[in-house]
């Protein structure tokens, strides 16, 4: 394997209930190289496989068959919990990246110790504490002055702009955006993908983001993926990604699906 490749799937697919009369083919067999530092978006319609294809990266479920390797390690038959110091994940619904009772300090402490041996003394420490501060300040959203407040009081934006930091405290090898703004009103998205931006363009991660908004797909990365019926059907990158307008993808999706993109809640920006 090359020494650049961050993400290899090897002939990937999943079927959800097999053999039953709601037998679904969510992933026909699929093979993507992902190269260190491509931040990836993803397009398609409803039920096209994207967050199939992001679930099984995270190890949410086993793929039927293939393989996934992550910077050279095969992690196809890793659990979620093995997997999870590799990856940074964001979900759509602000309420599921982190703790509403907990504080953001004891949150982010908790990131910061993913993946680490557990110190006996539970307890953010000074050091922390002041690290926590300065990265919250990055976010530009006051978060700072509040450490000691429960998440659960944030706003939507700033608890994806907290579930993001969270994801990223620890550089992950990957991190996955699944649909991160898709809940939120258009100027705290726009904020929220500014801080995606920043965030992915310091650390050079490698990034994978869902979208159902075609001009964030087309603004956002290096790459973009448009995925239908379970299939990659067109993946562009660099320059030629960069010429690309929101009507291209249009086309691109008739041209190969044969039919017109048919999505109440595809975005076109
Ligand atoms: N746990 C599951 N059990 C059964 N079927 C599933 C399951 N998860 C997904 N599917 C089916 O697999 C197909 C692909 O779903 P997936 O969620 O990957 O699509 P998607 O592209 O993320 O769609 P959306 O944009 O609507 O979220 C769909 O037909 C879906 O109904």
């Amino acid at each position: 394997m090359a020494g650049n490749d961050m993400l290899v799937l090897r002939h990937v697919s999943k079927t959800f209930n097999r053999g039953t009369a709601t037998e679904k083919r969510a992933l026909h067999p699929c093979d993507l190289t992902v190269e260190r530092g491509d931040f990836v978006t993803i397009i398609g319609g409803n039920g096209a496989g994207k967050s199939t294809l992001l679930n099984i990266i995270a190890g949410m479920f086993l793929p039927d068959g293939g393989t996934v390797t992550l910077d050279g390690r095969d992690v196809t038959l890793l659990s979620e919990p093995q997997r999870a110091r590799y990856l940074g994940r964001v979900f759509q619904d602000p309420m599921r990246g982190t703790a509403a009772d907990m504080q953001i300090s004891e949150n982010l402490a908790m990131a910061y110790r993913r993946g680490k041996r557990r110190t006996l003394a539970w307890g953010v420490t000074r050091d922390e504490r002041a690290m926590f501060r300065e990265r919250l300040a990055g976010l530009g959203l006051g978060l700072e002055d509040r450490l000691a407040d429960k998440v659960g009081l944030l706003s939507g934006g700033q608890r994806q702009a907290l579930t993001l930091l969270m994801a990223t405290l620890q550089k992950p090898d990957l991190l996955l955006l699944d649909e991160p703004t898709a809940a939120l009103d258009p100027s705290t998205a726009s904020k929220v993908l500014g801080l995606i931006r920043t965030i992915v363009g310091e650390q050079g991660l490698t990034t994978f983001m869902v979208t159902h908004n075609m001009a964030d797909a087309l603004s956002m990365g290096n790459r973009l993926i448009m995925m239908w019926e379970g299939r990659i059907i067109y993946d562009v990158r660099g320059a030629e990604k960069d010429a690309l307008s929101v009507e291209d993808l249009l086309r691109k999706f008739e041209e190969v699906s044969g039919s017109a993109l048919d999505n109440d809640r595809m975005l076109l920006g």
